[in-house]
């Protein structure tokens, strides 16, 4: 195994794919990745078994010869579209090129009751190699793709049957294709970014931390190109702000460096110079000593006279001049300290919160303007949902700020795996949170927020006591010293009216969740 950090891992992989110029595809990076971390290889184009499929598959007319011409080259590019396309229509059926239809099929050959069982399974078998890549989010495909294949095993099952299976499931699976292929192109521009920006971020912790956080929150599966989009759209502005704001920085601290350089060059000169003037003092009293007569006094008290002079002018000059520097020098600070908190400014642009993970307010409010104009779109219902932890002081208070935040993580993970992935959920302040729920009427919106209350009464997580503070949660003893702590929340749920604001909604929300609180809390009301 590799001593690297996974940081390190993914740098040098970033670097080997642009020095070996090789398309910056995930399985590329899947590649790569595996062989800097010294990881075992997996497979995710099984070309070998696809070509073995292939080759098993006989060419009886000129249209299956062709067909499997273009298997052979769809397996060469690792094309899965092109692999479904070429052998659904080397078995028969047509093969919409855009966008596809459930079109008659063409009539099968004289001989295809011989050869179907076997060409049945091929396609069986080519589904389930199919099927890791096209991941596991959308379980309507895979119910069709269980379907699909249990009908092409059943012996019983009609041709009429297969083929309606087939074109239906051939319907589907180009829009799965058409949407993995997306999401690679999203990932891979993703990718682009970060590999021209890399050599860019600033060791510096606090920037890097925004850019990086982003991205673990982007690679939380499931993969979906609403959230590639926004992490690319987002670390878009950061990166270019940040790189413009450092600019400056850097600037700065150049000149703010070449006038300490300066300053240093002088005080040397200032420093020789009265050495200078101490070696004439001392020259001047040995002279003075073996002065016999006044005349020979009289040419020592003139240099003498001239050294003090000429010492006196120079530390003149050098004050002024260390005084319009100490003036630049104090300018240039306060404009680095201005670039600084720009800089602190923008890294806290990235939109998630950085204690629970969720959205932060700026990653609800864009969340906000796109989910209400996709649901104006498509006259969709739209859901928000703002709920508060109840007693939650006096659980700080007894338990300390850190169980606080433990209990904020709780929920949000509690949540989290609660809601759909296209749910938004976000920290709103300090205990408040907010959840969208696109396509979702009020009624569905209350049994959801209904089913997080019941999910988390019957979920705790551990917490000492503060020490010398009696608790007042009335936790079981899990430990001698750990107790299980549940939380509730009262939540107020509003759906968005044809002609109503974000913020109309979330006014409506949040009173109904003060009228929860009021009710006796740990409930949910409907605004
Ligand atoms: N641990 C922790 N506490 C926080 C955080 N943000 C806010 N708080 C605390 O949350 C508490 C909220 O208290 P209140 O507004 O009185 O609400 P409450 O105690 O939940 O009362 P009800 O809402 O009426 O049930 C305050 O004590 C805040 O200091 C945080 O990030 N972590």
């Amino acid at each position: 195994m590799s001593e690297k950090t996974p940081f390190e891992i993914a740098r040098e992989t970033l670097k080997q794919i642009t020095l070996r110029k090789l398309p910056p595809t995930p399985v590329n990076y899947q590649a790569i990745y595996h062989a800097v971390a010294g990881l075992p290889q997996v497979e995710l184009f099984p070309e070998e078994h696809l070509r073995r499929i292939a080759q098993a598959l006989p060419a009886r007319n000129p249209g299956q010869e062709k067909q499997l011409g273009l298997l052979d080259y769809a397996i060469s590019q690792r094309n899965w579209l092109g692999v479904q396309n070429a052998l659904l229509g080397y078995s028969g059926f047509a093969v919409p090129s855009g966008v596809p239809h459930p079109a008659a099929p063409e009539p099968l050959s004289a001989d295809a009751p011989s050869m179907m069982p076997q060409v049945l399974e091929q396609v069986a078998r080519l589904i389930e190699f199919a099927q890791p890549a096209f991941g596991g989010e959308d379980t309507r495909f895979h119910e069709r793709m269980q379907q699909t294949l249990q009908a092409l095993r059943d012996p019983e099952t009609s041709v009429i049957r297969v083929r309606s299976l087939l074109a239906d499931f051939n319907h589907r699976l180009s829009f799965a294709a058409e949407e993995q292929s997306e999401i690679r192109l999203a990932l891979f521009k993703l990718l682009q970014l970060i590999i021209k920006n890399i050599g860019e971020l600033s060791p510096d912790d606090a920037w890097l931390q925004g850019q990086i956080n982003a991205l673990q929150a982007a690679a939380q599966p499931p993969l979906t190109l609403r959230r590639l989009d926004e992490v690319e759209h987002q670390l878009k502005d950061v990166i270019f702000k940040q790189t413009e704001a450092k600019g400056r920085a850097i600037e700065a601290q150049e000149s703010l460096r070449q006038m300490l350089a300066a300053f240093i060059t002088r005080l040397s000169q200032v420093t020789a110079s009265s050495s200078d003037y101490q070696e004439k003092m001392e020259d001047s009293l040995r002279d003075l000593e073996q002065a016999k007569t006044l005349e020979d006094i009289g040419p020592v008290l003139r240099g003498l006279i001239r050294a003090t002079r000429d010492m006196r002018l120079e530390t003149v000059n050098v004050g002024e001049e260390l005084q319009s520097m100490r003036a630049q020098v104090q300018a240039k600070e306060a404009e680095l300290r201005k670039l600084q908190a720009e800089l602190e400014r923008l890294s806290a642009q990235v939109r998630h919160d950085g204690l629970t993970g969720a959205l932060n307010r700026q990653g609800l409010d864009e969340a906000f303007v796109r989910e209400l104009s996709t649901v104006r779109r498509k006259d969709a219902p739209l859901c928000v949902a703002l709920l508060d932890i109840d007693n939650f002081k006096r659980l700080n208070d007894a338990r300390g700020h850190e169980t606080g935040d433990v209990a904020l993580q709780h929920l949000v993970a509690v949540a989290k795996e609660n809601l759909r992935p296209q749910d938004t959920l976000a920290r709103y302040g300090g205990e408040e949170f907010v959840i969208l729920l696109p396509e979702t009427g009020l009624e569905q919106a209350m049994e959801v927020m209904i089913r997080l209350q019941r999910e988390l009464s019957k979920r705790f997580f551990l917490a000492r006591p503060k020490q010398g503070v009696k608790t007042e949660s009335g936790g079981e003893v899990a430990s001698a010293d750990q107790e299980k702590i549940f939380i509730t929340f009262s939540a107020g749920v509003a759906q968005l009216t044809v002609d109503e604001t974000a913020e109309q909604a979330l006014h409506r929300a949040d009173q109904a969740m003060y009228l929860a609180k009021r009710a006796g809390k740990n409930r949910v009301v409907a605004a």
